[in-house]
């Protein structure tokens, strides 16, 4: 049987992305990493006045063009308390960072290059330029301009600029949401005790930790025994919470008790895919059930994951208008890799920093898909492509960084 590759598999899952269309508004301080919906204008130009950068006196520059100048100091200007009269030659007006530059004045001297003299005076000790350490009006921006574009990602600098820019909210799009469902009978949730024959579900929460680091709401639809009733039942469910996408644990391979991909079938999912040339991951199932994504992951943990990583992670980043990110780099091997089979393979390897910067990587011995302990130990995955030749020690490899 011949296999899809990841990347094939990757791409016909992207063409399919139609990206969330509905927005919400909401305060500033609930938009961190939310993604901006329109177009954003400044309500207001800033600088709203040419202000002062420093703390000094603001004079005329030609009046202190060279050291030695003697100015009468005849007001001041603090900010939020602006100086209402104008600067004459000969005078100088006390001034503090962000204070408006009064009339008149061209420059800022800055104070430690000022000696007070008595009778409200000041003496210059270094030669004023005009314009120096003035933040001319609207330097930052103008009132009306577009600072920040629809699809930028509301991270702190951004959302310090459209407070500046006058706003109090945003209208972002909604996150995706992800609708989970563990499946098997030897699941337990973590807390619980296992009887002689159960495990611990513990892929929901992996996956559900990765769906919100792309912004996704997660709805975890909990787990559900090997029976078509309670996938269908749980099916539903994640259909009633309007899920945009499905991710199924489990039960995707060819077992007797592999049953949700014909549960799926049954509720109406249109299969896409099923099946990559890929290592661990083999058994993903791709699908549409109307306008819902369904992702079948399979249940072993680091199948799980690294079917995430691959599928579930360009999905959320385009449904919900990010930039897919790129964890693709290179590192130099450490030890040896034997020639590379069909399968696309994706090893848990460490990463060591060398004394000149480079970087070395080296993989776990063993690789058995249900090992969580050495992927947690793990910085990254080396990318092995199918049929890849025997690498040596110092060879270059491709690798996916895990963050
Ligand atoms: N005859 C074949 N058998 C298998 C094939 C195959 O091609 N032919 N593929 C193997 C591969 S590769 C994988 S991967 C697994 C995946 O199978 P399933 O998706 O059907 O997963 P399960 O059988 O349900 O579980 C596998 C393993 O993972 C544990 N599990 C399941 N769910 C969770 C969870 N939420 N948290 C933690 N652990 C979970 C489960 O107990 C099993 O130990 O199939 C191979 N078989
Ligand atoms: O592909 Mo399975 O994921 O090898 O264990």
């Amino acid at each position: 049987m011949s296999l899809l590759s990841v990347e094939e598999a990757q791409a016909r899952l992207l063409s399919s992305i139609r990206p969330v269309r509905e927005t919400e508004t909401l305060p500033l301080h609930d938009c961190d990493m939310r993604v901006l919906a329109v177009d954003l204008q400044a309500r207001l130009t800033q600088p709203p006045f040419n202000a002062s950068a420093m703390d000094g006196y603001a004079l005329k520059a030609a009046d202190a063009a060279e050291p030695g100048a003697i100015l009468r100091v005849i007001g001041e200007s603090s900010a939020g308390h602006g100086f209402d009269g104008s600067v004459q030659h000969g005078e100088a007006i006390r001034i503090f960072t962000g204070a408006p530059v009064p009339d008149g004045a061209d420059s800022v001297l800055l104070q430690e290059d000022a000696e007070r003299l008595d009778e409200g005076k000041v003496r210059t000790t270094f030669p004023v330029t005009p314009g120096r350490h003035i933040r001319p009006h609207g330097q930052d921006f103008h009132e009306g301009e577009v600072a920040l574009t629809a699809g930028t990602l509301l991270d702190f600098t951004r959302i310090t600029l459209a407070a500046a820019m006058n706003h109090a909210a945003l209208p972002v799009y909604r996150k995706p949401r992800v609708a989970i469902i563990a499946t098997g009978d030897e699941l337990v949730s973590p807390g619980q005790k296992p009887s002689a024959h159960q495990i611990i579900g513990s892929n929901t929460f992996g996956i559900a930790a990765l769906a919100r680091s792309l912004g996704a709401d997660v709805i975890d639809i909990g787990i559900v025994g090997d029976s078509s009733a309670q996938i269908a039942d749980a099916i539903a469910g994640a259909e009633a919470a309007k899920a945009d996408v499905i991710v199924t644990l489990g039960g995707a391979s060819v077992g007797d008790h592999d049953l949700v991909q014909s549960s799926l079938l049954a509720a109406g999912m249109v299969l896409d895919f099923w099946k990559i040339a890929m290592r661990p991951g083999k058994p993903l199932m791709v699908g549409k059930l109307g306008d819902v994504h369904v992702l079948g992951l399979p249940g072993n943990p680091v199948s799980s994951m690294v079917c995430g990583l691959l599928f579930l992670e360009p999905l959320l980043a385009a449904l919900g208008h990010l930039p897919v990110p790129n964890r693709m780099t290179s590192a130099r091997l450490l030890s040896p890799l034997a020639t590379n089979d069909r399968r696309q393979d994706y090893l848990r390897a460490r990463l060591t920093k060398t004394e000149n910067a480079d970087w070395t990587v080296e993989s776990f011995g063993k690789q058995d898909s249900s090992m969580m302990k050495i992927f947690a130990q793990s910085d990254c995955l080396i990318v092995r492509p199918p049929h890849g030749p025997a690498l040596a020690a110092g060879d270059i490899c491709p690798i996916m960084l895990l963050r």
